[in-house]
């Protein structure tokens, strides 16, 4: 059986098929604010995200996903702390058992019940997986959730979650607009960092949003309805599908703000 959340082929477990868990650029991170650069020379995030491109949400049978169509520069993000087009693949979360835990990224120590991560490549790369072995290959966007009122901005997504409760379901999901899904204030925090599963590869410019988006408690309720398990297996609640905060090993987190 492959990489998974649980006892037996959690994070904990990752190093052994993939060796650059024990890396020096690992995510994700504790973000201490106080240690932060501010860097005025950090430019604002311009993320273009054009509703037409956004095809099918499915269950990965370790988060679920929203993925777009990559064919054109028409859902991009640009500016920040990149150089060049990056361009929008898909979104998709992690989140804990109980709205005390669940974000991969915690501030001053501090997990919120989930977290939201909105994944690009670099144009500069044929596609995708090639952009994913280099090391400015990939941007993602990081956005906490905090317990608070519901998120209307978060129904179309709920909605959708009955068609894929179990892994390898998947449906059309058209005509969604992710920047429903940001905070007004794009202020951030940003290093250098890898994907936060497997495999783990040191190819992430992590760009993680200082204020967060609220969810409701019935609305993380229902993102832990969802199942690990496929069609027929033994069925196993999708929660707690987060890796904990890695090494810093002497990287420096910058702030776009003061
Ligand atoms: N969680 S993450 O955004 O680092 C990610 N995206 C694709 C695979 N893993
Ligand atoms: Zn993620």
């Amino acid at each position: 059986h492959g990489w998974g959340y649980g006892p037996a082929n959690g994070p904990e477990t990752w190093g052994e098929e993939f060796p650059v868990a024990n890396g020096p650029r690992q995510s994700p991170i504790d973000i201490i604010p106080k240690d932060a650069q501010y860097t005025p020379s950090l430019k604002a995030l311009k993320l273009k995200y054009d509703p037409s491109n956004s095809r099918g949400i499915l269950n990965n049978g370790h988060s679920f996903q929203v993925d777009f169509e990559d064919d054109g520069d028409t859902s991009t993000l640009t500016g920040g702390p990149i150089s060049g087009t990056y361009r929008l693949k898909q979104f998709h979360f992690h989140w804990g058992a109980s709205d005390d835990r669940g974000s991969e990224h915690t501030v001053n120590g501090i997990k919120f019940p989930c977290e939201l991560h909105l994944v690009h490549w670099n144009t500069k790369y044929p596609s995708f997986g090639e952009a994913a072995s280099q090391p400015d290959g990939l941007a993602v966007v990081g956005v906490f959730l905090k317990i608070g009122a519901a998120n209307p901005r978060l129904q179309k997504v709920l909605d959708a979650l009955d068609a894929i409760k179990t892994k390898g379901k998947q449906t059309t999901f058209a005509n969604f607009d992710a920047k429903t899904l940001l905070p007004s204030c794009l202020g951030y925090w940003t290093y250098d960092g890898s994907l936060t599963t497997p495999p783990l590869l040191e190819s992430v410019t992590w760009i993680v949003l200082k204020e967060p988006i609220s969810v409701s408690p019935a609305q993380m309720a229902r993102f832990r309805g969802l199942l690990f398990s496929g069609d027929g297996e033994a069925p196993c609640c999708m929660m707690d599908n987060y890796r904990p905060p890695q090494p810093l090993k002497g990287r420096q987190v910058r702030a776009s703000f003061k």
